[in-house]
């Protein structure tokens, strides 16, 4: 996986742009703008994208289940759902709330498959790296009940200097000069998604500042 832009196209069922034809197209629109990689969720729509791009993919499965707090490729069925497809990077839930046991043996039956944790908190990216982790991506940070006071780049800074890890910077990286600043402080990529991917939140930002003006 090159460094630099990593673009999210992702649009789970209870959002309009849920269609694996779109983020096939958003992916394409996202490698005509400059990105070197693409994160996606979900199986169809890896397949999607994978036939529009010719682009590195970092692929995970949402998926909630009862009783459990992690819902990035949480379980085994996932994980290997993901490894079926042979794509570039698996990244999954790493924090404090997943069950990484069988992390190990995963990488065992399959040494090339790279995989990267989404962590939530300094201490959580450093215990991905002592797993054996390729990447780390601060995907979590202030979604997770330990992380909920944490800023980004507070984490994002500390992360780089304790960790040897490539550091991927996501989660909020919402402007072009924050994602430069990321790069800037050493961060191996920056994923965007949301800023670029979600039209709706897009819009909201619009309508949110417009909305301020006594009109
Ligand atoms: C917390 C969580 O579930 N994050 C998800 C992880 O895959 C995605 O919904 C985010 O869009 C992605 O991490 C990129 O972040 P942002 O959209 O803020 O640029």
């Amino acid at each position: 996986m090159k460094r630099g832009l990593i673009v999210s196209c992702q649009a789970l069922e209870n959002e309009p742009l849920h269609s694996s034809f779109i983020m096939g197209k958003m992916a394409l629109a996202a490698e005509m703008g400059g990105a070197v990689g693409i994160r996606a969720n979900g199986v169809e729509d890896i397949l999607e994208i994978k036939k529009m791009v010719n682009l590195p993919i970092i692929g995970i499965i949402k998926k909630d289940y009862e009783n459990m707090v992690s819902y990035i490729t949480p379980t085994r069925k996932e994980l290997e759902a993901l490894i079926d497809i042979n794509i570039d990077v698996i990244a999954l839930d790493a924090t404090i709330n997943a069950d990484l046991n069988l992390l190990n043996s995963l990488k065992i039956k399959y040494p090339n498959q790279k995989f990267m944790a989404d962590i939530s908190t300094v201490e959580e990216g450093i215990r991905a790296e002592k797993l054996g982790f390729d990447y780390i991506g601060t995907t979590l940070v202030g979604y997770t009940e330990q992380s909920k006071n944490l800023n980004n780049f507070d984490v994002l800074k500390e992360l780089l200097e304790k960790c040897n890890t490539p550091i991927i910077a996501e989660g909020n990286f919402d402007t072009p000069e924050k994602s430069r600043k990321a790069m800037e402080m050493g961060s191996y990529a920056v994923v965007v998604g949301g800023a670029i991917t979600r039209p709706q939140l897009i819009t909201k930002k619009f309508s949110d500042e417009i909305n301020k003006v006594n009109f």
